[in-house]
């Protein structure tokens, strides 16, 4: 497994927000978080991140006990997580901040070698063109729709060439055709990159994802394939009970 999370228990003061939840994604797998609004996917999402530290419980993530890490270790191990790292600067342009994230990844003495500088263009064009923004590279980041500063945004974080990206609703906004170009952009990432999605949109997470876990007042209710979670009478019930 890439990431194991078990035994995740987190409390804020009287509330128990997560009580004993577990996380598996295997390499190249795209991993949904679903379940009712307060379940805990965010909570979870930042005992994963780093941002948020387990009451109880271990997070392994490549074989190594990462429970104890900061954010900051976890993305130099590979885990990266939009908005935490790095975020749209709006008035730099969409080819600046692509380039800022790719050199928050590079040593200093890398980046005065001009054939390294030659090498990054290349990689922001790469990336930009993957993300369909490349026609709007040298525009303000602030001239994007919501749909495309997302995009870029998922770019950014991808910028490490991360094993695991971290998405919590990253389609929140979005308009339907966005949302679908959203799912066509993630689809090539999975053959390098593993990724974890808290989404309320179940049509989308299911499109995209392989497997999904199903959290219910903090606890996981059901974990497997997307068409064994359809299956599910239990999951099938708290959302029925949700309507
Ligand atoms: N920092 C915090 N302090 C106190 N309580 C918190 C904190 N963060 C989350 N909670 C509580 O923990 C519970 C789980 O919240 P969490 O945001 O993880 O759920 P969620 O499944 O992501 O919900 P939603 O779908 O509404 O985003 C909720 O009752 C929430 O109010």
């Amino acid at each position: 497994m890439l990431l194991e999370a078990a035994g995740i228990t987190k409390i804020f003061g009287k509330l128990t927000a997560l009580d004993g939840a577990a996380l598996s994604v295997g390499a190249n797998e795209f991993h949904g978080l679903i379940g009712p609004n307060g379940s805990g996917k965010s909570t979870l999402m930042k005992c994963i991140a780093g941002a948020e530290v387990p009451t109880q419980g271990k997070v392994s993530f490549v074989n190594t006990d990462i429970t104890a890490f900061t954010p900051t270790e976890r993305a130099r191990a590979g885990m990266s997580l939009k908005f935490q790292i790095t975020s749209v600067l709006p008035s730099l342009t969409l080819y600046d901040n692509i380039l800022l994230a790719l050199q928050a990844q590079s040593s200093l003495v890398d980046l005065v070698f001009s054939r390294t500088r030659a090498a990054l263009h290349d990689q922001v064009m790469t990336m930009l063109t993957q993300f369909r923004l490349a026609n709007r590279a040298f525009e303000a980041a602030a001239a994007l729709s919501h749909g495309q500063q997302q995009w870029l945004e998922i770019a950014m974080a991808l910028a490490g060439k991360p094993k695991l990206l971290l998405l919590d609703e990253p389609t929140g906004g979005m308009s339907l055709e966005e949302r679908r170009v959203t799912g066509e952009l993630l689809q090539p990432i999975k053959q390098h990159c593993s990724l974890v999605i808290v989404e309320h949109d179940l049509d989308f997470i299911r499109d995209i994802c392989d497997r999904l876990t199903v959290l219910d007042q903090g606890k996981v209710l059901a974990s497997g394939t997307v068409s064994e979670i359809q299956a599910n009478k239990a999951v099938q019930e708290i959302y029925l009970r949700r309507a």
